[in-house]
């Protein structure tokens, strides 16, 4: 157990990369546990106060351009990995930056409404898959926190019926959940109840021996009593010697002015930099992907822009409705629940410019840029839908208006389809279009870019008469059966000259033997670690409700009837109208999709 000073004197150099700066490092007066590092050109800026510097944090340390080399404490191998880890920040100074071996501090992560679904569904699997992959930290502490009666044993008993997660089937995978299950605990309180979270710190504290906390609320609960929470977690069970991090779920707000409302009580008791909100769709493999994709491909960037391509298409769709959710889902609809936060989150980061560097505010100041270059949204330029009961082959599916908890003249939305765009240089004109839908005829998501018409096009006699069909098309598949695949033309072979189309195929299945993490196990992992990158921004919040608040009034002050569309169809008819108004069409749709 040590703890490490390094002094970082900056001065300039002008040969240094942004991602490796040259540096120096010698011992403190002969000390060993002591280090003092001279930076030519580094800031330890992107680095936090309980960060870990571990081979996970890696890319946060090449970010920061903070990277410690040769005989340092931590040294990056030459094959990119980071020796002597784990440590922790543990005070950060101008030019002074302390960090201590992991043994000394202890992550406490409350997920609070534990009894609910999410907690049951997403968050304990993905902690225990964390721990599973040795992700957490050595010494960590689980506490289940919500108003229903539970004791440690009942909690842990709920907890391995439901982590039917990915790790199930891997060895020693009963060993590891009893070893994790002896690591979670319960504590039952009301959520504004400071009496009851000051309990909940003196039983953390308990735990974390003395050692430096950290501590990680993960609000499960409904909206309306965040702030309750938050506020008795902040005041009475917040870390007095390490980092208080906070994530919020979603529904942030209904709207512009709700949102406000919610990040301003928020912050009465939070940093921004301690709200972590969570758009689990940020933490899925292939958005992770996008930029990889684009930015460490030369072969695509040029190709981004209005220039080369005609349009880009979000598409969401599941195959079964809100039943269970109807309640909530009737507040909201799908304009709310998906577009306005998945799909304008992953829009943003298709469209942004490159940013400075891969640090989380760069990548969110670039994101926030697109948002606020986008023009209002116009109804004509939106189809909503809603399901209704359809029977197949003897089946009766239900309509959404019978859910029980939804009021039967609910106009609500649960399909929606718009046509968006972005008024900047690089995206003038084209036609940024959303689909997304509930109770369709599949569960997919993917991106879908296409580009356009080659000019002069010498085959287009051998193509036959729909050039749409002869455009090259890359579609990023996120779920289900991830992969990314580039539709080409290619000769058909023989002694003719007929030309076809064929799918350039990268399905991760077939590429990679590992399975792909669950987005809650990303998200987690990145709180933990301080990466804000994948976590929304209040000024982002903003943009985007910017962006959907005007339409969302219209529709409900004009009560706009949705078009209604059978269970398990392709939706209403009017997105292909929709589409076709701006010389699209959906690629999801097409005969060879
Ligand atoms: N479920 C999902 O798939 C998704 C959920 N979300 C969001 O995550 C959060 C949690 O979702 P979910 O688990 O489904 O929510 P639940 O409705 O299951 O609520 C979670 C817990 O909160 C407590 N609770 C529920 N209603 C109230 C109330 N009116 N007053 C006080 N406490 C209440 C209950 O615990 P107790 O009674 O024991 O206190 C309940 O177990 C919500 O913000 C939701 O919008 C986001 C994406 C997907
Ligand atoms: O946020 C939400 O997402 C889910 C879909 O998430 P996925 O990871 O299963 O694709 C959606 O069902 C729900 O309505 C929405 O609130």
């Amino acid at each position: 157990m040590s703890s490490f000073s390094m002094s970082l004197s900056r001065t300039s150099s002008s040969s240094s990369s942004p991602f490796f700066p040259k540096h120096s490092s010698s011992l403190i007066n002969g000390d060993p546990s002591r280090r003092s590092l001279s930076f030519l050109s580094a800031s330890p800026q992107g680095l936090n106060l309980g960060d870990k510097l571990c081979a996970r944090s890696e890319r946060k340390l090449v970010q920061s351009s903070v990277v410690v080399g040769d005989g340092a404490v931590i040294t990056k191998s030459s094959s990119g990995e980071i020796k002597d880890g784990p440590l922790s920040i543990t005070s950060l100074e101008a030019n002074k930056l302390v960090i201590e071996s992991d043994e000394k501090s202890t992550v406490s992560i409350t997920v609070v409404g534990a009894s609910g679904d999410l907690a049951k569904k997403k968050i304990f699997p993905a902690l225990f898959a964390l721990y599973y992959e040795g992700c957490l930290p050595e010494h960590f502490t689980i506490y289940g926190y919500a108003r229903s009666k539970m004791t440690d044993a009942q909690l842990r008993d709920m907890v391995s019926k439901t982590l039917t997660c990915r790790i199930d089937k891997r060895e020693n995978c009963g060993e590891k959940m009893e070893e994790f299950l002896k690591r979670c605990f319960y504590h039952t309180g009301q959520y504004d109840s400071q009496e009851h979270f000051v309990a909940l710190d003196n039983k953390l504290k308990e735990h974390e021996g003395g050692r430096l906390s950290n501590r990680l609320f993960y609000l499960s609960i409904p909206p309306n009593i965040f702030v309750d929470a938050v506020k008795c977690a902040s005041s009475s069970a917040s870390s007095v010697t390490g980092w208080t991090r906070v994530i919020v779920e979603k529904p942030f707000g209904r709207d512009t002015k709700t949102s406000a409302a919610l990040t301003k009580s928020l912050k009465q008791y939070l940093d921004e930099d301690q709200i972590f909100r969570i758009d689990h769709y940020l933490g899925k493999e292939l958005v992770e992907n996008l930029s990889v994709l684009r930015f460490s491909n030369l072969i695509f960037e040029p190709l981004w822009s209005r220039q080369y391509i005609q349009n880009v298409q979000f598409i969401f769709s599941e195959d079964f409705g809100t039943e269970g959710r109807g309640g909530y889902f009737d507040h909201y609809g799908i304009i709310r629940d998906i577009m306005q936060n998945h799909l304008l989150q992953i829009l943003a980061l298709f469209a942004m410019e490159t940013p400075v560097s891969l640090d989380a505010e760069d990548i969110r100041n670039e994101k926030v840029k697109v948002l606020r270059s986008m023009r209002p949204i116009q109804l004509e330029d939106v189809v909503i839908g809603q399901y209704k009961s359809t029977t197949k082959g003897g089946v009766t599916y239900p309509g959404y208006t019978d859910d029980k908890t939804v009021p039967k003249d609910s106009l609500t939305p649960t399909f929606a389809a718009a046509a968006l765009f972005i008024d900047n240089a690089r995206w003038d004109g084209v036609p940024f279009l959303m689909k997304a839908g509930k109770a369709l005829h599949t569960r997919s998501a993917e991106i879908r870019v296409q580009f356009r018409h080659v000019p002069g096009n010498l085959y287009n006699r051998n193509s036959g008469t729909n050039l749409d069909r002869t455009t090259n098309e890359l579609v990023i598949r996120v779920q289900p059966d991830e992969g990314i695949y580039l539709k080409i033309n290619n000769k058909v072979p023989g002694l003719g000259m007929r030309l076809d189309q064929s799918n350039l195929n990268l399905l991760y299945s077939a590429r990679y033997s590992k399975e792909i993490p669950d987005a809650y196990e990303r998200l987690l992992l990145d709180a933990i670690e301080g990466e804000r990158r994948l976590f929304i921004r209040s000024d982002e919040l903003d943009a985007a409700w910017a962006l959907f608040t005007p339409l969302l009034k219209e529709i409900e002050e004009k009560k706009t009837i949705p078009e209604f569309y059978p269970y398990g169809s392709r939706g209403p008819v009017g997105a292909h109208y929709l589409a076709a108004k701006h010389n699209v069409q959906w690629g999801d749709l097409s005969l060879d999709q």
